[in-house]
């Protein structure tokens, strides 16, 4: 449907500080109008790239633009659309902005305002031209920081995700369309073949309730990217765990220091790996100490609960104090993250002290990895002197991002959260209704309740009746010019 009774919507769609370009954006029936306005010229040429001089209505000149406009439907928000790529000087993009509001004039039934937030979208999603799942798909891509966040929101953006709803919906109403079969004709079947039918649809369904099940534990998964992998720096004081915080953040983000037990609360650092976003928390030293530092004492219990919430523990060892004094309390706390089937990687630090030949080397691992109990293809030699062994750890901790937000396998995917919701409470909630009364024999209900999960995917999608409800939610965090 092509509504052009809307009004004129315009925005600046970049921002508005001094750059190289300002893009304007300006969607409605109004758009060509306003480029004869403010180019003084002929209706514009669609999808024809032109420079031209823009005026204010008396006359003067407000800069010289590259004009693009595009005749609906064939544009992004099926409406004519035209944008306006003036110089990025916030008095240029000023003017320009006030010459289109001035072309306000309900008196000539010309209608024209600053758009809301998301309303481009909107009426893109209105004019039949994206689904929700798209729509918030474009939402996510602008958000991603990282290129696996990146690669996630791609999934929705193609399409993907909106075929794989559409393929459930069509399998659920199939489904529905077989009970419906029994409740039409009832009388005419005899009771073994629609107790077969009903058993029929019992089974399709548990299976595609699998199926939706797998994908929201996906969804979970690869949620990590968008939140960041928590990794947390563990070991006993003066390891170096800043010293590796700082190499990886590269920069001074922690305080490195010879006095051991200097850092004393857990310091949260963002950063990027390969792609990947993370935050690594460096801590305060584990140690078995009998001395009443009150200060020490909550450090290390900190450290312990916050390894407990993370995603990644690094265990960071001190290869030259190989007689692992005082480390029992930490070694304890590593059995109890094992038990919890955490991902450990550890670091032998500090190799640059010891002189080592191939042989030591494996001796090294060997005791080490006996005492934690730890397999030896987690550990890494390094030394944050000489940064040797650093590139095998990193590629190490990118082989663990991946296990933790499965996108070894596939890429990952990221929904709104919205979606999550509607998957778990209307569309996983009617499959469990429906189980209930298939086991009251009830075929009337349960295909009422095969229903509501249509209605759930419905909603996701945008294709559900009452959709305005949800629109709002949609589209109210988007940014204006979207
Ligand atoms: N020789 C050598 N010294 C290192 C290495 N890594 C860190 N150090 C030194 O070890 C000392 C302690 O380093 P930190 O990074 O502060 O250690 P930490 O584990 O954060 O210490 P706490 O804050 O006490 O828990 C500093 O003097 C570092 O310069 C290394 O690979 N080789």
């Amino acid at each position: 449907m092509y509504y052009s009774t809307r009004p004129t919507i315009y925005a600046l769609s970049t921002h508005l500080a001094r750059s190289a370009i300002g893009i304007i954006r300006i969607s409605g029936s109004m758009s060509s109008h306003i480029y004869t306005k403010l180019t003084q010229s002929q209706p514009p040429k669609p999808r024809l790239a032109t420079v031209k001089t823009l005026r204010s209505s008396k006359g003067k000149v407000l800069d010289e633009a590259l004009v693009l406009y595009f005749k609906g439907p064939a544009s992004y928000t099926g409406e004519d659309l035209l944008e306006l790529h003036v110089h990025g000087g916030v008095a240029i993009i000023q003017a320009v902005l006030k010459a289109i509001k001035g072309l306000h004039d309900p008196s000539q039934g010309i209608h024209i305002r600053y758009a809301e937030n998301g309303e481009f979208s909107q009426r893109a999603f209105i004019n039949g031209r994206f689904d929700l799942t798209e729509i918030e798909g474009i939402r996510e891509m602008i958000d991603a920081e990282t290129e696996t966040q990146r690669i996630a929101a791609l999934s929705s953006l193609s399409g993907d995700t909106k075929q794989l709803f559409a393929g459930w919906r069509n399998h659920i109403l199939n489904n529905v369309a077989l009970l419906t079969t029994v409740i039409d004709f009832g009388e005419d079947h005899d009771i073994e073949e629609v107790n077969e039918l009903f058993q029929t649809v019992n089974d399709n369904i548990i299976q595609l309730e699998s199926q939706i099940s797998q994908y929201l534990n996906k969804v979970r998964r690869s949620e990590v990217l968008l939140k960041g992998i928590k990794t947390i720096l563990l070991g006993p004081p003066n390891a170096g765990k800043s010293s590796i915080l700082n190499i990886l953040a590269n920069n001074e983000s922690a305080i490195v220091s010879e006095i051991a037990g200097t850092t004393r609360d857990i310091i949260d650092v963002p950063i990027d790996i390969q792609g990947y976003k993370v935050v690594i928390g460096d801590t305060a030293g584990i140690r078995t100490t009998t001395k009443e530092d009150q200060i020490e004492i909550e450090g290390i219990k900190r450290a312990k609960l916050k390894s407990f919430a993370s995603d990644l523990v690094i265990i960071v060892l001190p290869v030259n104090d190989d007689k692992m004094v005082d480390y029992n309390d930490l070694f304890e706390h590593i059995s109890t993250l094992k038990l919890e089937n955490k991902e450990i990687l550890v670091i032998l630090n500090k190799m640059d002290l010891i002189d080592v030949d191939k042989k030591s080397k494996q001796q090294l691992l060997d005791k080490f990895s006996k005492r934690l109990e730890i397999d030896q293809s987690k550990f890494h030699l390094i030394s944050c002197i000489n940064g040797s062994g650093m590139e095998s750890l990193t590629n190490s901790m990118v082989h663990s991002f991946k296990t933790i937000s499965l996108s070894e396998s596939t890429d990952p995917i990221i929904v709104s959260s919205r979606i999550q919701d509607l998957l778990e409470n209307d569309v996983l909630q009617g499959f469990q209704q429906f189980y209930h009364w298939k086991d009251q024999d009830d075929v009337v209900l349960a295909c009422e309740s095969l229903k509501q999960s249509i209605e759930g995917i419905g909603k996701i999608t945008g294709e559900a009746v009452g959709v305005e409800e949800i629109l709002g939610v949609v589209f109210s965090s988007f940014c204006i010019g979207k």
